[in-house]
């Protein structure tokens, strides 16, 4: 059974229709990434999953009993509100010191847990955000650009932490990019999301289908080439997903 499952999710924002018509379905352990252009709807699709944007039409279906986590793009912190990074990690609740010390290790940051939010650079934060979507030890990682704002080693050392996360508890992961080369390296399907699905599947697929490159170019192709990594194994998962799977079947429908 599939982690979650999206049918024909419409959202509209007063007269203007954002998403139509979207459908996709996320399997246990695998990662997912929406790329498509300014506006098209990417993070209208991650919170309407999570409940914070109103679908006009079509059903949102998570597994039942499912465990999200979602980092969302951007966070304010006021600088005035003094916070620090354990109590921030505490503010869903019901955590123990030990979830939040051990979300936070698993998010490459165990130093970070006394430091003062505001006084965060944008890769610990991101970090930090990260832990706190660990914390409830999800099943399903919603990611919503979280590389924006970091150069290029502290995003190549996001995404490996991020496949890192995902070796080492089974969660599956739903993400949102603008960085190809680097989805098309780390991603097992890809959506191409343009107010609807244009196209979807294995970035190879999805990197030669004529809507993507309608919208992004042929200019990934070669980079396809040099960073697309081996998926052909299994992993052996945690509970927190129940069960093996494979990379190689990469080709469920989205559309
Ligand atoms: N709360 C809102 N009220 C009205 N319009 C909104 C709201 N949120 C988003 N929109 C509009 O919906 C459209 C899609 O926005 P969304 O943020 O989902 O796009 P996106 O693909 O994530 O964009 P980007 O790549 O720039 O982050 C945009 O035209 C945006 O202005």
């Amino acid at each position: 059974m599939s982690l979650l499952n999206v049918e024909q999710l419409s959202v509209r924002y007063g007269a203007t229709e954002v998403l139509r018509d979207v459908s996709l379905s996320v399997e246990t352990g695998e990662i997912v990434t929406i790329v498509g252009p300014n506006g098209s709807g990417k993070t209208t699709l991650l919170r309407a999953i999570v409940g914070a944007a109103p679908a006009t039409a079509g059903r949102i279906m998570p597994a039942p009993g499912l465990r999200l986590g979602y980092v969302p793009q951007r966070l304010h912190v006021d600088p005035t509100l003094p916070i620090t990074v354990r109590r921030f990690l505490s503010l869903p609740g019901g955590a123990t010191r030990s979830d939040k010390a051990a979300a936070l290790a698993r998010a490459g940051a165990p130093e970070l847990a006394k430091r003062q939010m505001s006084q965060l650079s944008g890769g610990q934060l991101q970090r930090v955000l990260l832990a706190r979507a660990l914390v409830a030890r999800p099943q399903l990682l919603l990611l919503d650009e979280p590389t924006a704002g970091l150069d290029q080693p502290g995003s190549a050392a996001f995404y490996q932490l991020i496949d890192d996360v995902r070796r080492e508890t089974g969660c599956a992961v739903l993400m949102i990019s603008h960085e190809l080369h680097v989805v098309m390296a780390a991603s097992d399907r890809v959506i191409c999301l343009n107010g609807h699905v244009c196209c979807h599947g294995t970035p190879e697929h999805v990197s030669s289908a004529p809507e993507y490159q309608a919208l992004f170019g042929t200019g990934t192709g070669g980079a396809l080439a040099l960073y697309r990594h081996d998926h052909d194994h299994t992993h052996d998962l945690d509970d927190a997903c129940g069960a093996d799977h494979r990379h190689n079947d990469q080709t469920k429908a989205a559309e």
